[in-house]
């Protein structure tokens, strides 16, 4: 008997967390999704979910951790928890928890193994089959993507050496991006200097929207070369694109996951001059101003917390950092709103996603706020429903459709895995 391989299954390594799935590909069905959080503390957890879609349980959320995470009955959602050192550790845990489910990662129907990689730089267009070459280029722009792109290798080494003769494949947040236009890719400094350190907007989450502007499309109920989409992709980091016809004709992440929109633990745009007053007049090391703008700016540097439900909870108690903080996440997101509204002439629909886009009902009314005169409102009925399901949340009567559409990378990154190890394969006796 002979039998196709059509599983793949798809790593998202962020620095503290990894998330996956185990997809089969003749369906897209889940055969198991998980996360693990807090890799490094002693405080890891790791939770697993067998057949996320399957039985009656609420459909959830497929990274299994930004919701509320309460789904417990008849799921079959395992959790644990103790010290996970790092992500070779997690890899390992979540191999464990796939094998007593029967889906290990020996498994010969496993096709290949996907990985988000963050920072593919120039050189990544295209989903990549990794070897040591596609290593070295990874590894190579580690300066430009220290969150993420040293999870992202630990992952594909770890997975390389679990499955040898798997192919792992490579796909890239940058890769989306890179039909942005000269003018929104270059930064305005010396073009030698540019030139020789490879400086300029490269932009990230590309997956992400790429599949969210694609969705979108089908939502309007037309093609995606006929629609132009601002989205705002709001997760722990955040960005927007402005989507043109399918294109991406400009983003707000730079060479780094550090620029524009305001997020979790990141500054987003500052006045550069910002750093160097911190190295001249503060005396912060770079290392130290780095960590700073990553690590403890953002909502959690302006209040303390970084989760957006937190967030909501002080500001309704009447905190005012909270406040604050939630003005000024909303104030640069309207910026870019506006922004690319002028980027791209014509606007028919502004959209929002991932962990706070889908959930945070106040954000995307204050976002909108005021912006009537770009054709935007929200229905606060519609706003205030949840659903995992894209949907329209402006009147009927309104010039721009402002929607939420739920994201789906780990969906996207293996479709585009398996699309690469599919071609010209040979049936797996
Ligand atoms: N119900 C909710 N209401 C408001 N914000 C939420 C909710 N659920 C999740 N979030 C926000 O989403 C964030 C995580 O988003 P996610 O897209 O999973 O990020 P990442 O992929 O970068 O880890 C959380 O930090 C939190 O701020
Ligand atoms: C690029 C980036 O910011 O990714 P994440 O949101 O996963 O941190
Ligand atoms: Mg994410």
């Amino acid at each position: 008997m002979t039998s196709r391989a059509t599983r793949v299954l798809v790593l998202n390594s962020g620095s503290s967390s990894l998330k996956y799935q185990l997809l089969d590909m003749r369906d897209n069905a889940r055969l198991a999704a998980g996360l693990v959080e807090r890799i490094g503390e002693e405080t890891s957890r790791l939770v697993h979910t067998p057949r996320p879609d399957g039985g009656d349980a609420d459909g959830g959320d497929a990274d299994g951790g930004d919701a509320d995470g309460g789904d417990a009955d008849g799921s079959g959602k395992r959790e644990r928890t103790g010290p996970i050192a790092d992500h070779t550790e997690a890899l390992e845990a979540v191999s464990a928890e796939l094998a007593r489910d029967g889906l290990g990662l020996d498994s010969p129907e496993l096709a290949a193994i996907g990985h988000r990689v963050v920072h593919g730089g120039l050189k990544f267009t295209a989903p990549t089959v990794v070897d040591d070459a596609v290593l070295a280029e990874i590894e190579r722009l580690v300066p430009v993507a220290p969150l993420h792109n040293p999870a992202n290798l630990t992952g594909i080494r770890t997975a390389q050496r679990l499955r040898p003769d798997l192919p792992q494949v490579a796909v890239f947040d940058t890769a989306f991006h890179t039909t942005m236009p000269e003018h929104a890719a270059r930064y305005a400094i010396d073009v030698a200097t540019a030139d020789a350190h490879r400086i300029r907007r490269y932009g990230f989450h590309g997956t992400s929207h790429a599949y969210v502007s694609r969705k979108t499309a089908e939502l309007l109920g037309r093609e995606p070369a006929d629609v132009n989409v601002i989205v705002l992709h709001l997760g722990n980091g955040a960005s927007a694109s402005a989507v043109a016809g399918g294109r991406c004709v400009d983003t707000s992440m730079g060479l780094t996951p550090l620029e524009g929109l305001v997020m979790g633990t990141r500054s987003g745009d500052i006045d550069p001059a910002v750093t160097f007053h911190l190295k001249r007049v503060a005396g912060m090391s770079v290392d130290e101003i780095d960590e700073l703008l990553n690590k403890k700016s953002g909502l959690v540097g302006l209040c303390g917390d970084n989760d957006m439900r937190e967030i909501r909870r002080r500001v309704d108690a009447g905190d005012e950092r909270a406040r604050l903080a939630f003005d000024i996440y909303v104030h640069r997101l309207k910026k870019y709103i506006g922004a690319y509204t002028a980027v791209l002439g014509r606007v028919d629909a502004v959209v929002f996603t991932a962990g706070v886009g889908e959930n945070a009902a106040p954000v995307r009314e204050a976002a909108v706020a005021g912006l009537e005169t770009l054709g935007l409102a929200v229905d606060a009925g519609l706003n205030a429903v949840r659903s995992d399901k894209p949907r329209i949340i402006s009147p009927r009567d309104a010039r721009v459709a402002v929607a939420v559409v739920p994201t789906d990378e780990e969906l996207e990154i293996a479709q585009q895995t398996f699309a690469l190890v599919d071609e010209g394969r040979t049936v797996i006796a």
